[in-house]
């Protein structure tokens, strides 16, 4: 699925439960503290009348009394006044602070559990950190200047209130031209919210593209594709740069549009004030009042139009978190279960892997009971490695039933159950950490473990002549792949878990290798675990108890080793009715007997 598919179904679920989203839930837990925002700016803008009050007794009380005292006192009372105004804005600004790390704190493990899900849920097609940085733009606005600007604009009225107690013409022409400012506002709004948000769009697609690119940096080098791929990120780059500027130039229009409105009213109120003041109908001092007032009035909405990429930015972080965590809703894990025993049963089931795809897998029942060791094999998109992802629940089945001792993948615990269950997947990754923190699967390191597992998975030895030995740093290159295959063997059998499943555990391993790894397979059974293995190759068939062969997602044979050769090896001479209705399993039997069991065999597909 397209990164922009998802965010455009998220942003559609988005839009029918915002009210109710998580986000809004944390957010409305910080209630008190918003209200007590407010509480601070009706304060601070209240206190914000005192210099101009003071500004009026000097020039009106003052000047024409010549009275020092008074001058003293109502310096004493302002410097008093201005000392409150300071510490109430620090402590509204430390208590949005406050909300801001907050939310992040309360957030923060959920959107990374998120992330995880959503990879997981979409095959990982969108495999992106951004929700972490919306979780960051979200907690910079909450701390930012540009969130007390909509705490001050209320106090509009206020303002034009006192303003019109002046002289009701320099009211009306106040609210004129907050009137005309609003409306600025709202063009400035319409005019750039689509292209803003768009260009938002286009670059965490970019971002996301690049991310992905990086990560092949090494084929991408080797064929010589830079070129070719930095043209496409450079025409994305360029739709992206014509959408932010034709946003900038009408907003840059309207922010000094806006701004030089605001300062020539201030001028005007002065030049209004002083013709009022002419004809006797305002003193002096409120000619200069009117005029501080009303560009006072006026900041925030001046400032909303200049940050209002900002209140975008934020929306659109709000927007994406609100959808990302409404598609991965926080459950209550299930009651814990007894530790299981291995046994997996798959009871018609069937997996389609995106919307309305065809399925993968169709109709695959059978039941391994626990201890037993099961290679599995057909030819390649036979859908093995979707099987076994299916069978550890990183893939939905569609319809139908995979239990593990009987329960099925949902009633299991994950954390819990991972400890229990050992995997080796197709394309090893070994994670950021050290070599011992890998093979523990970064939990507590206890060095028993950690060496009886690399001693089964036989990479001690190895190990050892690292560097720093089971302290090394997993870096790219230090490794080779045989070596990251078996450490991740290794991770695998830490702890000896009850069910393990390995994708191709010997795609890259040498003869010593494969000898240590006949002796793991060895090892896990002697110890009853129950071992499910993909294999390309013949020679694990013979360390196996069962044999199960897929072949165009269907399941055409499961029975003991010797029976499904049997079967094959009959199938190119007179197949069994099983095995007649499962093209391209007859060859097999030609070559069980060679190295590949179904690279070359199983071509008819
Ligand atoms: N995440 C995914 N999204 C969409 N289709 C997928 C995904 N993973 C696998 N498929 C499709 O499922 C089919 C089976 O793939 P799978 O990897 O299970 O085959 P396989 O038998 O393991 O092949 P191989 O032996 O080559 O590894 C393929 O057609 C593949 O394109």
């Amino acid at each position: 699925m397209e990164i922009s598919e998802v965010m455009k179904k998220q942003s559609l679920n988005q839009k029918e439960s915002v009210e109710k989203s998580e986000l809004y839930k944390a957010l409305s837990a910080s209630r008190t503290s918003f209200i007590s925002t407010g509480v601070f700016s009706f304060c601070i803008n209240i206190l914000m009348l005192a210099p101009i009050i003071y500004m009026l007794e000097v020039y009106d009380r003052v000047l024409t009394s010549s009275s020092e005292s008074t001058l003293l006192m109502l310096t004493l009372l302002l410097v008093f006044l201005f000392i409150v105004m300071g510490t109430l804005e620090w402590v509204r600004s430390q208590v949005l602070i406050v909300t801001g790390n907050r939310l992040e704190k309360s957030l923060g493990p959920r959107v990374f559990d998120s992330l995880f899900k959503q990879s997981l849920a979409s095959g990982g097609s969108v495999s992106t950190a951004q929700p972490l940085s919306d979780l960051l733009t979200l907690r910079q606005f909450l701390g930012g200047a540009s969130l007390l600007t909509l705490f001050d604009a209320p106090w509009l009225p206020i303002y034009l209130g006192v303003v019109y107690l002046f002289h009701p013409l320099m009211g009306s022409v106040a609210l004129a031209a907050a009137i005309f400012l609003i409306i600025l506002a709202i063009v400035n709004e319409r005019l750039t919210r689509r292209d803003i948000q768009d260009a938002n769009k286009l670059n965490i697609e970019n971002t996301h593209e690049t991310q992905l690119n990086l990560r092949n940096s090494e084929v991408i080098e080797a064929m010589g594709m830079l070129p070719r791929l930095r043209d496409r990120w450079q025409q994305k780059q360029n739709e992206l740069l014509a959408l932010q500027t034709r946003a900038s130039r009408q907003g840059g229009l309207i922010t000094t549009l806006s701004k030089t409105f605001r300062m020539t009213m201030q001028s005007l109120m002065l030049g209004l004030g002083a013709y009022l003041a002419i004809q006797g109908d305002i003193s002096g001092g409120t000619v200069i009042a009117g005029s501080i007032l009303l560009g006072r009035a006026l900041a925030p909405i001046d400032q909303l139009i200049n940050s209002w990429k900002g209140f975008l930015g934020a929306r659109g972080a709000y927007t994406r978190l609100s959808a990302l965590l409404e598609a991965n809703a926080s459950q209550e894990p299930p009651m814990q279960l007894p530790p299981p025993q291995g046994r997996v049963e798959f009871k018609k089931v069937f997996v389609a892997l995106g919307e309305n795809a065809e399925p993968v897998l169709q109709d695959i029942s059978f039941a391994i009971e626990s201890g037993t060791s099961v290679a599995i094999i057909g030819p390649s998109a036979a859908g093995k490695s979707t099987l076994i992802r299916a069978m550890l629940g990183i893939y939905q089945t569609t319809r139908g039933a995979i239990r593990l001792d009987g329960a099925e993948l949902k009633q299991w615990d994950r954390e819990v159950l991972g400890e229990h269950i050992g995997y080796l997947p197709q394309d090893i990754e070994l994670l950021e950490g050290t070599v011992s923190e890998n093979i523990a699967r970064f939990g507590e390191v206890e060095p028993e473990k950690v060496v009886a597992a690399a001693t089964a998975a036989g990479v001690h030895q190895m190990i050892l002549q690292l560097a720093d030995g089971y302290s090394t740093r997993i870096k790219a290159h230090l490794l080779s792949a045989g070596q990251r295959q078996r450490i991740a063997l290794a991770r695998a059998l830490y702890d000896n878990p009850k069910l393990v499943v390995l994708d191709e555990p010997n795609s890259n391993l040498d003869t010593e290798g494969d000898l240590a790894l006949a002796n793991a397979l060895r090892s896990l059974k002697a110890a009853g675990s129950t071992l499910i293995v993909v294999t390309h190759r013949n020679n694990l068939l013979q360390l196996v108890d069962k044999v199960m062969v897929l072949s165009n997602g269907t399941l055409v044979a499961f029975d003991e080793t010797a029976v499904v050769m049997k079967k094959l090896s009959q199938g190119a001479a007179s197949p069994s009715p099983a095995v007649q209705s499962a093209p391209g399993i007859a060859p097999i039997a030609a070559q069980s007997t060679t190295q590949s069991v179904t690279h070359n065999a199983v071509v008819e597909n």
